[in-house]
Order: C-alpha cells, then sequence, then structure tokens
C-alpha cells in the first residue's frame, strides 16, 4: 500500500484527489493538510465520515513518518515551501500545483537529488492535455507560427496556466525563437496580444462554467492547424495522479511532466 498525504484537500483538485485516494485499492490516505481545515479528524465531516485521518491545518502537524507520497494540489504562494518540506522528510512529491518559477523548480529538483527522493511536478496530469503539448511540439517542427490560448473558470490564481507555459517551453525546443505578427504593430489596448514566450502569444481566457481547456494554434501559407483538447471534469485528472502516485517511488529526482513516467 503507498501511504498518501493530500495538501490542499479543501479545494476543488484536493477533494477530487481525496476521494480517488480512498477508492483506490493500493493506496492508504494517512493524512490531509489545508490551512482552512479546522477539524482534527477527517471522520468529522459528513462527507468522509468513518475515516480517521488525521487532519493537519499546519505544516508542523502534519506526522510525516507514516507517508510515502505527497500530492499537492494547493497554490502558486505554498506549493514551493510544501514540497521542499515533503522532500526533506524523505516524502516523494506528486505535485499539481502550477506558478512556481523556473528558479523554484530547479531549487527542489537539486534537493530531491541530493536527498535522492523520486518526484514529479505535472503542469497538467490529464493524457489528452500530455497528448496535446506532445502533438504541438510535433507540429511546430514545421509551423513555427504559432499562438496558445487557454481557457480556465475564473477561480482561477495563475495566469498563463502552468500547461500553456508548458506548452510553450516544448515547442521552444523544437522551434528557432522568432517574434510573430507584424513588427510594426501596436497594442490599443494594454494586453491585446497576450503574454509572449519567445516570440509565442499566449492569451488566458477566465470564464465560469469552464474548467481547463487548451488550443494551439498554428498558421501557415494558405492552411492552418489548431490542436484542442478539453477537461471537463476534474475527474480527467485522476488517472494520471493515480499512475504517478503509485510509480513515483521508483525514481530518484524531481522530474517534470507526466510523460516521464507513463
Ligand atoms: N496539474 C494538473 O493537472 C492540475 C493542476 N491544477 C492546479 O492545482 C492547484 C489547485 O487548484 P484548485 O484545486 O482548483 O484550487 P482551490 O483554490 O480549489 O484549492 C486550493 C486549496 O489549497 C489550500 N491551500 C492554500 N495554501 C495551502 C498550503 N500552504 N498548504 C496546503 N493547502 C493550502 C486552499 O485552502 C485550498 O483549499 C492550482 O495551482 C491549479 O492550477 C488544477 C487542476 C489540474
Ligand atoms: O487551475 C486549473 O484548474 C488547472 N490548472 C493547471 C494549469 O495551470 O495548467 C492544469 C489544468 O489546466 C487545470
Amino acid at each position: 500500500m503507498v501511504k498518501v498525504i493530500v495538501a490542499g484537500f479543501k479545494g476543488r483538485m484536493g477533494n477530487t484527489t481525496t476521494h480517488m485516494v480512498i477508492e483506490h485499492k493500493n493506496f492508504e490516505l494517512v493524512g490531509v493538510f489545508d490551512p482552512r481545515a479546522t477539524e482534527k479528524l477527517l471522520s468529522e465531516s459528513n462527507e468522509f465520515s468513518g475515516l480517521d485521518v488525521p487532519v493537519a491545518s499546519k505544516l508542523e502537524d502534519i506526522d510525516t513518518n507514516s507517508a510515502d507520497v505527497w500530492v499537492d494540489f494547493t497554490s502558486p504562494s505554498s506549493v514551493y515551501g510544501n514540497v521542499k518540506f515533503a522532500i526533506e522528510h524523505g516524502i516523494s512529491p506528486v505535485v499539481g500545483t502550477t506558478g512556481m518559477t523556473d528558479d523554484q523548480v530547479a531549487e527542489l529538483q537539486k534537493i530531491a537529488l541530493t536527498k535522492k527522493i523520486g518526484g514529479l511536478i505535472a503542469p497538467n496530469f490529464g493524457i489528452s492535455a500530455v497528448l496535446l503539448m506532445q502533438f504541438a511540439q510535433q507540429a511546430a517542427k514545421y509551423f513555427p507560427n504559432v499562438e496558445i490560448i487557454e481557457m480556465h473558470h475564473d477561480n482561477k490564481l495563475d495566469a498563463p496556466s502552468g500547461t500553456a507555459i508548458n506548452t510553450a517551453k516544448l515547442i521552444a525546443e523544437v522551434r528557432t525563437p522568432k517574434e510573430q505578427g507584424n513588427p510594426e504593430e501596436k497594442e490599443t489596448l494594454a494586453g491585446a496580444r497576450g503574454a509572449n514566450y519567445e516570440g509565442m502569444h499566449i492569451h488566458s481566457v477566465r470564464l465560469p462554467g469552464y474548467v481547463a481547456h487548451e488550443q494551439v494554434l498554428f498558421g501557415s501559407e494558405g492552411e492552418a492547424l489548431t490542436i484542442r483538447q478539453d477537461s471537463f471534469d476534474r475527474s480527467s485528472f485522476m488517472s494520471g495522479v493515480a499512475v504517478a502516485i503509485e510509480k513515483i517511488q521508483d525514481h530518484d529526482e524531481l522530474l517534470v511532466g507526466l510523460e516521464h513516467i507513463l
């Protein structure tokens, strides 16, 4: 049995993950963590009645001895500290939280390597998104003119999404950096052309009713290619999270991207 702590269990993804871990035959939920928690045991809430799993609202209250894997769906401002804490206590992090800087990721990778702890940061656990990123990278070899549109629910804290940034990074590996559009273009409203990653423009849409969606648009002489993926429900991320929990302890470094363990 893999013993799992879920950080951010009061949130949208943390709640879905908590249920998945409870229901999975190979996992044991040994702790949950969220600063919003007021209960001491999960069983105090009707949703989880009968589950005497300890609840922590502060890092220092977590029983780190009992856990193998730390699943993190928290916030851009807390994820670095949480993951550092997990690695330093010998717990393998499986991280879905987006918004970390490249420097923070590099720092965590250094600590994980020193401690020989396997871990995964996955900008997106959905197989449709993983495939979209791979297809987009393949297409960019032939279509260097590309724009990315990501669309999310309006409670999202970070923009652009982690998936959109990762898509741009993967495309940048195969595409010579170039500015797109008219060199003389001027924004008459600031932000009209979106964010700029090595000349690629990324546009972030936030609307109620949406979950998580991305389009990568390629244009060339007389033709265009659009690749799109949609997560209509947060259950779409759960098979990816489960695979990561099952496999991550076979590694001894902090990986970025679900594709590395599939
Ligand atoms: N990689 C992936 O496949 C996916 C990643 N995400 C990412 O996961 C993160 C969470 O998303 P949602 O669940 O929608 O957000 P949410 O706002 O519903 O939940 C976040 C939870 O984290 C808690 N939290 C805040 N600080 C914390 C800390 N220091 N320690 C523990 N918990 C803390 C909050 O109280 C809240 O309950 C976001 O960064 C989002 O981009 C979301 C969906 C899929
Ligand atoms: O906040 C979300 O919801 C999501 N965040 C991740 C991201 O920033 O890419 C993954 C997915 O898009 C859902």
